[in-house]
């Protein structure tokens, strides 16, 4: 066998991180010079949800172990990286509403619509939607990571059953529901949760989870938004190449909330 390849002195700079294959992946269709911004937005916004994705995961691991406190390094992580990617809307938004339109008939009816991480990530926190399925048929890995994550518990599922195992009332119809299912608001929840906010230092390890994945919601909100003041100001009231009726769409996705009781419980507290 070769081993040479697997010794720390052979490894080089452009080795180790691909760069031939990830620098020659960027493949404008047009000759426009802003093409290749729109490429790389992108591809980098794909390279940041591949972590966050990863991390999420672990935190989801550590969670359902019941380790809380590793799982904040983790959360923590991921709204920084959110923080990043929102900011990036300010680079694309020094594409003028023309430069873009030059070049828009190339994308075809391509979307971030149709990005299996993005909605892997809904996904994981709760948001879950069979029908984005249909769009990664040809893709069979992404369709079996999308569907798995369908299938499984999401984050806030694993959170619930901590507050229970800490001895808070989450109803039993709660805990044993059907997975698969997007999740429906419950009063019990709230009940439960505002239990934790109300006797913060009681439920320290809790509030400080919840605070987390509010963190994590907030940034995916402000994501949300930022989208959709960059999409009227670059295109208008356009319609959306994924089939959508563009702005319209997406400020109704402004009300999606993945853990709904950690937003509502504050009108009661
Ligand atoms: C010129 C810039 C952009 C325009 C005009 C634009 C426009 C749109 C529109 C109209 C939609 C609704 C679906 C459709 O009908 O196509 C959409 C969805 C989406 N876009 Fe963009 N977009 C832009 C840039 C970006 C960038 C840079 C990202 C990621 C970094 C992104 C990620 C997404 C995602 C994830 C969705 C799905 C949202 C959801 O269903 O909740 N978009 N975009
Ligand atoms: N939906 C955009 C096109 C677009 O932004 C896009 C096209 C291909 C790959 C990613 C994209 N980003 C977000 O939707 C539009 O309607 O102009």
């Amino acid at each position: 066998m070769d081993t040479a390849k697997h010794e720390p002195q052979g490894v080089t700079y452009a080795g180790y991180l691909a760069l031939d294959d990830l620098l020659s992946a960027q493949k404008p269709r047009s000759d426009q010079h802003d093409e290749m911004l729109f490429i790389v937005i992108h591809q980098t916004k794909e390279l940041w949800l591949k972590q966050i994705l990863h991390e999420v995961a672990l935190a989801q691991t550590l969670i359902r172990a019941g380790d809380l406190v590793p799982a904040y390094k983790s959360l923590a992580r991921v709204s920084r990286i959110q923080a990043v990617m929102t900011q990036s809307w300010d680079i694309l938004a020094t594409m003028t509403p023309s430069d873009y339109l030059k070049f828009r008939g190339d994308l075809g009816a391509s979307s971030g619509f149709q990005s299996d991480q993005f909605r892997r990530l809904e996904t994981m926190l709760g948001l879950k939607d069979p029908r984005f399925l249909r769009f990664h048929a040809e893709r069979p890995q992404a369709h079996a990571a999308l569907e798995a994550a369908l299938k499984a518990p999401s984050l806030y599922d694993d959170a619930l059953r901590q507050l229970s195992l800490a001895g808070l009332p989450v109803p039993a119809e709660v805990l044993n529901r059907d997975v698969s299912q997007s999740y429906e608001p419950s009063e019990g929840v709230e009940a439960a949760w505002l239990e934790v906010y109300r006797d913060t230092e009681r439920w320290w390890p809790l509030y400080q989870l919840a605070e987390k994945l509010v963190d994590l919601d907030d940034a995916l909100l402000t994501w949300r938004h930022k989208h959709v003041i960059t999409v009227e100001r670059i295109i208008g009231r356009r319609q959306g190449t994924g089939g959508t009726d563009g702005v319209g769409y997406l400020v109704e996705t402004l009300k999606r909330r993945c853990f709904p009781e950690l937003w509502s419980l504050r009108t009661k507290l």
